[in-house]
């Protein structure tokens, strides 16, 4: 994949994610994780090469497939890009009013949602006026409530503090045990550490050093806390 005319930013990559699986992708600043990650969520197409997601070939799909695609997938990005003009409890109810669910469906699982990530009182707050954490809870509850297939998220936590990572990566546990593909791109070891059976991919300039997440499980933690 290249962005334009420029050089290629991931390179030689052969992957293939088992459904149901949980992954971690980690690697330096700038090794392509976000890249990657937009393949997944079909933001991005290969320059060449082939990507199959579901079974089917997306890589050169028609742009008019995508959204179908797309609703099957939800994403965490790393800028949140929540809809500035709407409450974070209408961001958060989005998915399910594409879904076509109507409005007495979707108010009990948009308020318990929001209170799991601990914004049962800021549901009529906009985007404009909530922290970056509080931003960040609003983007993953908006990617979990309609339980996607997949879910990829970019940095889920990287605006939280630990308890909060832990209590929202307990959240994407619970989505993968009811199914859900889950492909987090982090630095945070502890993060990685805390879902047992996760498998573990590197990205080291555009390449994966493990491909398949087999090789690698995450680092199990020592008792002076340093990583195996
Ligand atoms: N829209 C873009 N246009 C051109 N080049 C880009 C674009 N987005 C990313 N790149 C380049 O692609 C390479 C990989 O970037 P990417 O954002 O995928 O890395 P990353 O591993 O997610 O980094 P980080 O951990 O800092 O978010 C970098 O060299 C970056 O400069």
């Amino acid at each position: 994949m290249r962005y334009g005319t420029g050089a290629e930013v991931l390179a030689g990559l052969d992957l293939r994610l088992a459904p149901g699986g949980f992954y971690f992708l980690t690697g330096a600043s700038g090794a392509g994780k976000t890249s990657l990650l937009k393949l997944l969520y079909l933001a991005q197409r290969p320059t060449r090469g082939r990507l199959r997601l579901f079974g089917e070939d997306v890589g050169e799909a028609p742009r008019e497939s995508l959204p179908a695609f797309r609703r099957r997938i939800g994403v965490v990005f790393q800028d949140f890009r929540l809809v500035r003009h709407l409450s974070a409890f209408d961001n958060v109810a989005l998915p399910l009013r594409i879904a076509g669910h109507d409005d007495r469906e979707i108010e009990g699982p948009v308020r318990e949602m929001l209170a799991w990530v601990g914004l049962a009182d800021r549901a009529s707050a906009k985007p404009p006026t909530l922290s970056g954490g509080e931003q960040q809870r609003v983007a993953i509850a908006r990617a979990v409530i309609a339980r996607p297939e997949l879910l990829v998220a970019d940095e889920p936590t990287g605006n939280v503090d630990a308890a909060m990572a832990d209590r929202l990566i307990h959240l994407f546990e619970a989505l993968n045990r009811l199914g859900t593909t889950v492909v987090v791109a982090t630095h945070d070891l502890s993060l990685i550490g805390a879902v047992k059976g996760a498998r573990m991919m590197r990205l080291e300039d555009g390449r994966l050093s493990d491909p398949t997440g087999e090789l690698r499980h995450p680092p199990s933690r020592q008792p002076d806390g340093a990583p195996a």
